[in-house]
């Protein structure tokens, strides 16, 4: 980056920044949109930007499906809870305007219109489970309404389900079981296949495909699985060969289904598909009932090409009754059991009450599905660099001159870490949230940031500069740049022509440290008065006396300058918005020649 700005002087603020009161700061949102209100004694350090720490309003989450107590708990100590079930989409969609969070199993189909009905209210779909086929995603993602599941807390039961379907099928064990209860003995009807030696083919592997292969090989099974996206070490550590989707049909003995319902995996196994299967094939399904063409399945199972189908899960759930399918002699079906032992529910009950809860809070959530998804402890270190995104985003969108359409934004990171050790999705998504909120009158946030940048043209193009030095941090300074704009503080244009802005995090602080091309240093923690002037003394002296007329605490000041003497962009954070009047005062102070109020 070019520095032209010679020197920078910083003054120390009146008021120490761990001092700081914030019980006057005004309600806002969250990164979430759920109100934030009093911030009590706390310093920035302490409570970062999106976290919540008191509400005066309990939110109402309803609870749609059954969901296990110790996750029920944790959502009562924080919300009103409302468990209401078996409700039709139409009293779904009068109860929803009501409600900050709705947590569901698969049993429920959170369309577009339950979004529409909320009226923007629902903040936060929690789904106790791992597939959100029944979620319209791209509606809630329209509506800044953030999805969040519990992806790991039922692997394992539905791993073991698709190993007892797996074994029961083999083995007839429903059929005979159905068949004594009926009073018959018929120990030549139910003669089963063994497994041992026999090839199963996982589709799908991974969290709960990689269980089924590491226990079907104990069983004694040759395991090969297809799955476009798996790592192959992932797959060798277990022993299991990944192949083609072709090598996997004309080689298995059994076919275990574990990818997710998506437009791509939607009726994969169809007629086209079930021909290149070996004759006698057997097929087991925990995954979703739609990745099956059930009409087809009928067909094959007819023909003999598959011999035998164990069912947990159907394209309608629960199937008609006088499905073909159901009846089917050679099916085993089960009433979509996968996830539902006693461990498994409390399991991903809890982890789901804790995502709703962050979401509530404003938190970011690992488990997020519409929105980056961060892990844990990257998402802890990037926490200052969201906030200084965010405030750089509405910093520089600020500076645009009204009448301005602001169509192209470029980010640049200044990092010291390689590439692929810095995720900037959640910097990016911040950035545009902090651009767009001051500009729209429809709700932003983390979740619709990209969504409504795209909506409203806005491009947001990003740059990587690798820094020499040690990469403890993981982002040094984000430049924000604004083209093809004119300003309304001239001297926020940088020599290229953009409106320029530059922060970096100190301590744990988000500090702005650049404008065009004067180096500042001014902490981004109230709101920011801009001015520009020909250096000279008294400067600060005079517009530190118009503030502290009516009492508005100044945190930071400092002062850029192309030389002593020579033009300077003076920065002043202030705690409280000045009056008209005092940001009036200042633009009259003869050596001022022009300044802007930045609202953070
Ligand atoms: N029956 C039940 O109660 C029950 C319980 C848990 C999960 N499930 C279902 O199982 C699915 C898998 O769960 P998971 O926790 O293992 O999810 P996961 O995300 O860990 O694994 C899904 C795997 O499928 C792979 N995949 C995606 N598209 C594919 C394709 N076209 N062909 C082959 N593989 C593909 C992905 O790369 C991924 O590795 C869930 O989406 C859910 O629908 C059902
Ligand atoms: O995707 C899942 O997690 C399973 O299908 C479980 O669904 P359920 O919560 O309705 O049992």
């Amino acid at each position: 980056m070019a520095a032209s700005a010679s020197s920078t002087m910083l003054l120390s603020s009146k008021t120490s920044r761990a001092s700081l009161s914030w019980k006057n700061q005004l309600a806002s949102t969250s990164a979430f949109g759920v109100p934030r209100v009093s911030l009590r004694h706390r310093s920035h350090r302490q409570c970062p930007r999106f976290i919540v720490l008191s509400m005066d309003a309990k939110p109402t989450v309803l609870v749609a499906e059954k969901l296990g107590e110790a996750g029920l708990k944790l959502l009562k100590e924080f919300a009103n809870v409302d468990c209401s079930y078996n409700l039709s989409p139409e009293e779904l969609c009068t109860k929803i305007s009501l409600c900050d969070a709705l947590v569901v199993r698969s049993g429920t189909k959170v369309t577009r219109e339950i979004f529409e009905s909320s009226g923007g209210r629902l903040k936060v779909v929690g789904r106790a489970g791992v597939g959100i086929d029944n979620v319209d995603l791209a509606a809630a993602t329209e509506h800044g309404c953030l999805v969040v599941n519990a992806p790991t807390a039922n692997t394992v039961a539905a791993a073991e389900h698709g190993i007892a379907l797996l074994t029961a099928m083999a083995r007839n064990v429903a059929q005979a079981d159905a068949s004594v209860k009926s009073g018959k003995w018929l120990r030549n009807k139910y003669v089963g296949v063994s497994l041992v030696g026999k090839t199963l083919a996982v589709m799908g592997f991974g969290k709960v495909g990689s269980e089924v292969a590491r226990r079907a090989k104990g069983l004694g099974m040759h395991v090969i699985a297809h799955d476009p996206y798996a790592p192959a070490d992932r797959a060798r550590a277990i022993g299991v060969e990944l192949v083609s989707f072709d090598e996997a049909l004309a080689s298995a003995d059994f076919i275990s289904l574990h990818m997710p319902l998506t437009p791509a995996t939607k009726k994969v196994l169809n007629d086209e598909t079930f021909a290149k299967m070996k004759k006698g094939v057997r097929i087991v399904n925990v995954a979703r009932g739609g990745v099956i063409d059930e009409e087809a399945l009928v067909r094959a199972l007819d023909a003999g090409i598959v011999a035998q189908a164990a069912l947990d899960v159907f394209t309608e759930e629960p199937p008609p009754k006088d499905s073909k399918l159901i009846q089917h002699e050679n099916v085993t079906a089960t009433p979509h059991l996968g996830a539902s032992t006693t461990e498994a529910q409390e399991g991903v009950a809890i982890e789901v009450a804790e995502a709703v809860v962050g979401a509530l809070k404003g938190e970011l959530s690992a488990t997020a599905v519409n929105a980056p998804m961060v892990p844990a402890e990257v998402l802890s270190e990037l926490k200052p660099f969201v906030v200084l995104a965010e405030k750089l985003g509405r910093l520089a969108v600020q500076l645009v001159a009204g009448g301005s359409g602001v169509k192209s934004v470029k980010v640049t990171y200044g990092s010291a870490r390689a590439p692929d050790d810095l995720d900037t999705r959640l910097l990016r998504a911040m950035i545009t949230k902090g651009m767009i909120e001051p500009i729209s009158s429809v709700f932003i946030n983390l979740v619709n940031a990209d969504f409504t940048a795209k909506q409203r043209g806005l491009q947001i193009s990003e740059e990587r500069i690798l820094l020499d030095g040690s990469p403890e941090s993981p982002v040094e300074f984000i430049q924000v740049q604004i083209a093809n704009v004119e300003s309304k503080f001239a001297s926020a244009i940088s020599d290229s022509g953009e409106i320029r802005v530059v922060g970096r995090v100190k301590d744990g602080i988000p500090h702005l440290t650049k404008v065009g091309s004067f180096e500042v240093d001014v902490s981004l923690e109230g709101s920011i008065i801009l001015c520009s002037q020909v250096d000279q003394p008294g400067m600060i002296g005079k517009v530190g006396s118009v503030l502290g007329e009516e009492n508005v605490n100044v945190s930071f000041m400092s002062v850029g300058r192309i030389a002593p003497r020579k033009q300077a962009v003076m920065a002043i954070g202030v705690d409280e918005q000045p009056s008209k009047e005092s940001l009036k005062r200042i633009g009259e102070i003869p050596a001022i020649q022009e300044f802007v109020y930045l609202g953070l």
